[in-house]
């Protein structure tokens, strides 16, 4: 048991699928795990472990944001000793490149949040990055599942409503999409040395002004899926 979470030790695979969305993650497991079993329910932060092709999986709703996604990474890494932390969360297209339903497997994460500051002090901007290794099984493991991925820089930004952000200028120094959680995940991965990817589906385009429909996301939030736990496995 830890803060937020009622799962005993053992109960958390070492490799965990991080929806924000909590009903996200009941989908997940109920849709693609084989035996799920609901470890958390605390806060309906719905955490199950289950196993895909026979490895041992746990998806965890982290909720939304920077604050929320550091408390629950933490603990996992802390208290359940989790080794490789997928996020798979949709995303708000910037650049041209990408469009809706797009696939994107985030590099690195920008962010305007001040957990940079608030760990590094001032002068020092430090770049958070996904593991080269996830990023690298992830692409790969998309290329096989005949799914297109984009790979690129993205943006953790503190909210989502914010039409003060420069985002042409991100668009220019290649910022491809915005959500509102990588960066923090990245850096805590980078602080406890362990690894972390963010496997992200563009549900809406922030330029173009374009959404998805609900029904409309359901396959392309099962590419992010099939992504994530295929390079979770290999
Ligand atoms: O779909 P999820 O994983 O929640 O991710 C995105 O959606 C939420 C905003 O609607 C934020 O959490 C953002 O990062
Ligand atoms: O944070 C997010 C997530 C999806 N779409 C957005 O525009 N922003």
């Amino acid at each position: 048991m830890s803060n937020h979470l009622e799962a005993r030790m053992g109960d958390i695979a070492d490799t965990v699928l991080m929806p924000g969305d909590p009903l996200r993650a009941k989908y997940i497991a109920e849709t693609f795990l084989d035996n799920p079993v609901c470890y958390n329910r605390v806060r309906n932060a719905f955490g199950y472990t289950g196993t895909y092709q026979g490895h041992r999986i746990s998806v965890q709703g982290t909720g939304m944001g920077i604050p929320s996604i550091s408390i629950y990474a933490n603990e996992l890494i802390n208290d359940y000793g989790v080794k490789k932390l997928f996020r798979v969360g949709t995303a708000g297209g910037m650049s041209p490149d990408v469009q809706l339903r797009d696939v994107v497997l985030a590099q690195g994460s920008s962010t305007d949040s001040a957990i940079i500051q608030n760990t590094f002090g001032p002068g020092i901007y430090y770049a958070p990055i996904s593991d080269f290794g996830l990023l690298d099984t992830a692409y790969h493991a998309a290329q096989d599942l005949k799914i297109p991925v984009k790979v690129g820089n993205i943006l953790a930004e503190d909210r989502f409503y914010n039409d003060e952000m420069d985002r042409q200028k991100l668009i220019d120094y290649g910022v491809v999409a915005t959500e509102m959680e990588s960066a923090a995940l990245f850096m805590l991965a980078a602080k406890y040395q362990v690894k972390a990817l963010s496997v992200l589906t563009i549900s809406n385009h922030l330029i173009t002004g374009e959404s998805t429909k609900p029904e409309e996301r359901e396959k392309s939030f099962n590419d992010m899926i099939k992504v994530a736990l295929e390079a979770a496995i290999r």
